[in-house]
């Protein structure tokens, strides 16, 4: 009798953001019931958390904030359409592994609570056949990385390299506060009540998230905004020789890809014209589609719920998944995104997410895309 033959693991195989999509690791809200807005977290959403910092912070001075589980289960309801979206679309969907219970972690410096694997683009950048792990900003992700591991053996074996910047202290002085201070912003509401410990010697470190990278072919975008995010684009440039890295001055705080998603080669998706300045000039030639307008009728209302903190600004469903050049997987809480892209002639495959707000994440954010069709194609000549 014929055995049943075992599919080996795909090779890892991923350059940019648009070419036909096979394998992708999808994020996890489990046990996403809490932010621990510590000084890191706090100066990592700063742009967006500012404005309701100390009027949310209770008089005990609490860091941890209970998030009602009848979102955390929404959301996960949102992500299995996600996921059944795109396994309808012919990829395969893989999943971190789950935390298992509330988690706690604590350095020689600081304790936090960890934050699940939910926004897996972030922690991690796929650069053709390597894995690459950032440096992560916000204490809590410190161990994220660890429940994607099941995924990275499997590519591993598969034949995939495997690097990993490295892990910062995150101690009191690690962080650069310069991207507020130079805007004339006061991060007092950021800073105050740090109580990690400090490195005698070490100042600022390196820290990076992938989402601040924009991969396309032999070419990746890297928003760098402080001096922290400088050494990091160092390290890339010395460590994954194949690629050029192009530096974005300062495009956005952190993550780019509220504000930019290349579609297909010579088309992207842009937040507003402002931004065009911050890109290399052979894209400022590329046709743009511009984010159009929305409005707050197609954001849940919390009101009734209490206290929720929007991590996240009004332009995160920008944050659209490519299946390939002309199929994209976009928040049909977003109509008027769909419209328009269908106007230009894409095939939009609708997924419902409520709460991008809340838990800092689109369908970029929670997709780390591992294999796709296309190589280090030269995108920008
Ligand atoms: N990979 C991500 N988590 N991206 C999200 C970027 C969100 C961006 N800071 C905004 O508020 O619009």
């Amino acid at each position: 009798m014929p055995q049943p033959t075992s599919v080996p693991p795909p090779a890892l195989n991923s350059f940019d953001e648009f070419t036909r999509l096979e394998e992708v690791v999808l994020g996890r809200a489990d046990h996403y019931n809490a932010h621990h807005t510590e000084p890191s977290w706090r100066l990592f959403f700063y742009d967006n958390v500012a404005p309701v910092l100390g009027r949310h912070t209770t008089p005990s001075g609490e860091e941890l904030l209970p998030i009602p589980s009848q979102l955390t289960d929404e959301l996960n309801e949102d992500i299995s359409g996600l996921a059944d979206a795109l396994t309808g679309c012919g990829v395969n969907v893989l999943r971190p592994a789950v935390p298992g219970k509330d988690v706690d972690i604590r350095s020689p410096h600081w304790d936090a609570r960890a934050t699940p694997p939910l926004n897996v683009r972030d922690q991690t950048i796929i650069l053709g056949n390597t894995i690459v792990e950032t440096a992560p900003h916000i204490r809590a992700r410190i161990f994220e990385n660890d429940l994607l591991k099941p995924a990275f053996y499997r590519y591993y074996e598969a034949g995939a390299n495997w690097l990993s910047m490295p892990r910062p202290a995150l101690a009191s002085d690690s962080l650069d506060t310069s991207y507020f201070t130079r805007q004339g912003l006061d991060v007092s509401r950021a800073t105050d009540g740090e109580t990690a410990g400090s490195i005698e010697g070490l100042g600022l470190e390196m820290v990076f998230d992938g989402a601040q990278c924009m991969r396309l072919g032999r070419d990746v975008l890297v928003n760098v905004a402080n001096h922290n995010h400088e050494l990091a684009l160092r390290w890339l440039r010395d460590n994954v020789r194949n690629l050029r890295f192009h530096r974005l001055d300062a495009m956005a705080d952190n993550h780019i890809d509220s504000v930019l998603v290349p579609l297909r080669p010579g088309l992207m998706l842009l937040r507003s014209p402002e931004y065009l300045k911050y890109l290399p000039e052979a894209m400022q030639s590329w046709d743009v589609i511009y984010a159009p307008e929305t409005d707050d009728s197609n954001f849940p209302d919390y009101t009734d719920l209490g206290f929720v903190i929007p991590i996240g600004s009004r332009y995160m469903d920008i944050n659209l998944l490519s299946v390939d050049e002309d199929t994209v997987v976009v928040n049909s809480l977003y109509p008027e995104l769909i419209t328009v892209l269908e106007r230009r002639g894409f095939t939009v495959v609708p997924v419902r997410h409520r709460h991008r707000r809340l838990f800092g994440g689109g369908f970029h954010c929670f997709t780390l895309d591992t294999v796709r069709r296309g190589g280090p194609e030269d995108y920008l000549s």
